[in-house]
């Protein structure tokens, strides 16, 4: 089974990699934190879409990078419930290197991490961190991203 997501300010389609829709403005409490997040040094422009994604203890995301036609520089993914390793993968060299997202923090991709890497969360129940196993409960995971110029009308397929 895949895992679940919700989508606000825009629907983007992993599958065609492209917004397809405008959406439902966020929520009251998604629009507070990502004025709690602009109060962070990190963040040039404010996030307009939040994803919701849910992982079920064997579900994952595939490696990849998210779209940089669309979305701007900064992705920030605030991480509910079970820890998980979000692994990185180099797109030139193949280097990988797993970072732990524990729950309450706050995962910044900006500059290599946004553009040169790919990243990816693997369906493993149980994960291996500094020798330390981290067993995947149920995660939720709210993802805040900047697109420049969200469409006016629903875009076809
Ligand atoms: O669950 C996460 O923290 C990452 C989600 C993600 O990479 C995405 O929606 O593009
Ligand atoms: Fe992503």
């Amino acid at each position: 089974m895949k895992r679940r997501t919700q989508q606000y300010g825009c629907v983007f389609s992993y599958r065609h990699r492209k917004v397809m829709t405008p959406l439902a403005p966020l929520p009251t409490w998604g629009e507070a934190l990502v004025s709690q997040l602009m109060t962070l040094p990190i963040l040039d422009e404010r996030p307009n879409t939040m994803i919701i994604n849910e992982y079920e203890p064997g579900q994952g995301i595939m490696p990849h990078t998210d779209a940089p036609s669309i979305f701007g520089n900064a992705i920030v993914s605030l991480s509910l419930n079970s820890p998980c390793l979000m692994t990185f993968c180099h797109a030139g060299t193949g280097q990988t290197e797993s970072v732990l997202l524990e729950p309450r923090s706050l995962v910044i991709l900006t500059g290599p991490s946004r553009y040169d890497y790919k990243h990816s969360i693997s369906k493993d129940h149980v994960e291996v961190w500094n020798g330390h196993s981290i067993v995947r409960g149920r995660r939720v995971s709210l993802t805040f991203r900047y697109i420049p110029s969200p469409p006016r009308a629903p875009v076809p397929v």
